[in-house]
């Protein structure tokens, strides 16, 4: 058995284990887990992922979670082009100082502004009070001049001139709030530069074909949801809003 990518291309991680896999020519089979038909809470899926969550990966018996693990395990068995994971020591550090920080922050605050505006709407029958979207707008941007002056400080790229796993997991994460209709992008020169390098670094083509569906979620109907998982959703997501 060959190596085999679970994945739903509406998940940000899914798509940089994807693109990442697409784009270092990494020979896989997509295994497509559709979150809302429940298909990541089968038992067969709890096989190769016992949290219930995407991506995930199977090579042979061994199985593994966690985009950035994958990533990493991807990185090193296919002896991707070093850039990726530097071996440098500290350039290295600076990609695992940006994927420690990011979960909580660039990948919780634009999360949470795409359940406030699309997910929780669709599956409330309702949109949320705007104070709510406003206030996770605002949380965005607090991550999101961090991210700037911390992170990108006027480089090229995170890690200096060439494109690393840091900025294809910070660029997945940042358009799921593009594709809840804020672009984020149009009032920061600075990430919309870095944003054209890393979509040429990953292949345009690519890049587009990977996010068609999330920024097509904004016309999804609540039928698309499977009946019996759609109020256990809501309450699931209501809890990482509040
Ligand atoms: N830290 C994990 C997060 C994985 C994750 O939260 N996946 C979401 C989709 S973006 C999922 O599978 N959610 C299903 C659920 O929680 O029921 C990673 O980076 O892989």
């Amino acid at each position: 058995m060959g190596l085999e990518l679970y994945l739903d291309l509406l998940s940000q991680p899914c798509r940089a284990v994807y693109i990442f896999a697409r784009c270092n020519n990494i020979p896989f089979e997509f295994k497509r887990v559709e979150l809302m038909k429940g298909q990541h809470r089968t038992e067969e899926f709890k096989k190769v992922n016992m949290l219930m969550k995407v991506p995930a990966l199977r090579d042979g018996s061994f199985t593994l979670a966690e985009s950035v693990a994958i990533l990493m395990y991807l990185a090193r068995k296919f002896k991707t082009p070093d850039h990726w994971y530097p071996s440098d020591l500290q350039k290295q550090a600076r990609v695992d100082e940006y994927l420690s920080w990011q979960q909580a922050h660039i990948r919780g605050k634009g999360s949470k502004l795409f359940l406030s505006k699309v997910l929780i709407p669709l599956l409330a029958g309702q949109p949320l009070p705007p104070e709510k979207v406003e206030s996770a707008t605002e949380e965005l941007n607090v991550v999101l001049n961090q991210f700037e002056e911390k992170f990108l400080q006027g480089k090229p790229f995170i890690v200096g001139n060439d494109i690393s796993l840091a900025d294809l997991v910070a660029l997945v994460e940042l358009m799921q709030p593009v594709a809840s209709g804020y672009d984020l992008f149009e009032e920061r020169p600075q990430l919309a530069e870095w944003r054209r390098r890393v979509e040429e670094a990953v292949g345009k083509q690519l890049f587009q074909e990977a996010h068609e569906e999330i920024l097509n979620a904004k016309n999804v109907t609540a039928d698309k949801i499977a009946p019996e998982l759609r109020e256990h959703f809501k309450q699931q997501l209501l809890k990482q809003v509040n």
